[in-house]
């Protein structure tokens, strides 16, 4: 396939998916490198909507196969928030600081911390063709914040697997079992 256009403002992300790709020898380059037009809304009630919103969006625009990410963090004592709001939990979209102390506030006095990371994928070709894939992670959310890798919620996602939080893993470790790493894979698989 030809160069795939990253659809996604967010630096983590664009990390991830340039250290996935690079192993599987597949071109990709961020789509503000690409074209400068404003961020689509994020409008969808599910991570796949948004996904494919943005995807299609970007295709449209660049005339290339874009791929985005719409992801997030959803915890079941809370109902399944922040859910699809994850990056304006707190009001401010993107404030992950802001973001995290909601979470820990909203999540006092609750013995269960169980939380799962969502990850929808959408590659969608300018000429309409397109292929989804979802990944899932589960972790439970800790109150205080460790290790300086990875980004968003990661400081504060515990992963029983590894008996440390998402921020403590390399990239590489975190691609394993992540939910964006999972993802990717089903999305190689079917293309
Ligand atoms: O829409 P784009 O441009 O891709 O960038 P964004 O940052 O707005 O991305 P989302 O709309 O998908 O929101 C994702 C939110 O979930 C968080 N998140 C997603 N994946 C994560 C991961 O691997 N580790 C930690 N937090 C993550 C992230 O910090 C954001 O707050
Ligand atoms: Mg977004």
């Amino acid at each position: 396939m030809e160069q795939i256009v990253l659809a996604t403002g967010n630096k983590g992300k664009i990390r991830e998916f340039s250290e996935a790709f690079s192993h599987l020898s597949i071109d990709c380059v961020p789509v503000k490198e690409v074209i400068s037009i404003e961020e689509p809304e994020e409008t969808g009630t599910t991570f796949m909507e948004n996904a494919l919103l943005k995807a299609r969006y970007y295709a449209k625009a660049t005339n290339r196969p874009c791929l985005a990410d719409d992801s997030g963090i959803t915890v079941d004592a809370l109902n399944g928030a922040p859910g699809v709001y994850s990056a304006r939990y707190a009001g401010h979209h993107g404030d992950d600081q802001a973001n995290n102390e909601k979470l820990i506030r909203e999540l006092q006095g609750k013995s269960d911390r169980t939380g799962h990371y969502v990850c929808a994928l959408a590659l969608v070709h300018p000429d309409g063709r397109e292929v989804t894939a979802e990944g899932y992670c589960d972790g439970l959310v800790q109150d205080e914040p460790k290790g300086d890798n990875g980004f968003g919620y990661d400081p504060y996602f515990y992963v029983p697997e590894f008996e440390k939080t998402m921020a403590e893993l390399s990239i590489e470790e975190k691609e394993t079992i992540s939910h964006r790493g999972r993802a990717l894979r089903e999305l190689i698989n079917k293309l």
